[in-house]
């Protein structure tokens, strides 16, 4: 399933957020939305989620979801939003809740999702037994029980240290290049873009517009730590937003 954003604009109340966003995300390749603060990065993840209504313009679901889609959209959080008081298979199993599986279909999808997150050992545990990587390895595993047509992932690393970012991105591209799936993944960190986005969306700073889209057409199982196209691409990134992070920075301070 592709989803087809037109002209999409956004306003709370007098403040005009998204202006004109027409985007396209393929099903099976991941799209990477940067942009300086404020320029309305989470609100348009919200309004492809149906979290909330678009002022103006239209998203389209083209196409069918996955075999065995229980959710066409879902989330993966920047502070995991698990459930403190359920083990790692109770927070998995919640999502699965409403849709008439029997307890056998349940175990079979929490057992493949925790093998393809490396968490099997970890079935019975409490998020506050486990890492931030860890805990964000559930809710990605929680993410992928609903066999999403398109996953959202709304700064999903930027809780983490450096090192933990560095093996949650490997995890990704392993997922992934398994299996591919869509995703719309917003990130502050450029790095992050460039390993992780088949496309990047590069808005303008408030009201967000599309400034750019870069293609990277680098397998992502190639795209090492220090290649030398991924630099480069990089480094244009950065070129093309380091003056609308300044002049958003400038508008933050300024109120
Ligand atoms: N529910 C809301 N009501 C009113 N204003 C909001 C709401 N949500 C976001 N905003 C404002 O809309 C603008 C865009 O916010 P949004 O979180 O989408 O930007 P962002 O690009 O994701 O920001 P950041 O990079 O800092 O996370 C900001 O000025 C924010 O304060």
């Amino acid at each position: 399933m592709n989803l087809s954003i037109e002209q999409l604009g956004h306003s709370y109340g007098q403040m005009e957020v998204l202006r004109d966003i027409t985007l396209d995300i393929p099903a099976g390749k991941i799209v990477c939305i940067v942009g300086p603060s404020g320029c309305g990065k989470s609100t348009l993840l919200r309004l492809i989620g149906g979290l909330e209504q678009a002022t103006s313009g239209q998203i389209f679901q083209v196409g069918e979801p996955p075999q065995a889609c229980l959710n066409p959209l879902t989330y993966v959080f920047q502070h995991f939003a698990l459930l403190p008081w359920r083990t790692v298979e109770g927070n998995i199993s919640v999502v699965l809740e409403d849709h008439k599986l029997s307890k056998a279909q349940v175990n079979d999808i929490i057992t493949d999702v925790l093998t393809r997150t490396n968490l099997t050992d970890f079935r019975q545990a409490l998020p506050k037994q486990l890492s931030g990587g860890m805990k964000q390895r559930v809710a990605i595993a929680r993410a992928l029980a609903v066999k999403p047509a398109v996953m959202l992932m709304d700064e999903p690393l930027s809780a983490l240290d450096s090192q933990t970012r560095e093996l949650l991105m490997d995890d990704l591209v392993h997922l992934w290049t398994k299996e591919p799936f869509t995703g719309v993944y917003v990130t502050h960190n450029l790095n992050e873009a460039v390993r992780l986005g088949h496309k990047i969306v590069v808005l303008s700073r408030r009201p967000g517009c599309i400034h750019k889209v870069v293609d990277i057409d680098i397998p992502l199982s190639e795209r090492l730590a220090g290649n030398a196209t991924l630099t480069e691409k990089q480094a244009y990134l950065w070129d093309l937003m380091r003056d609308e992070a300044m002049a958003a920075e400038g508008e933050l301070i300024d109120g």
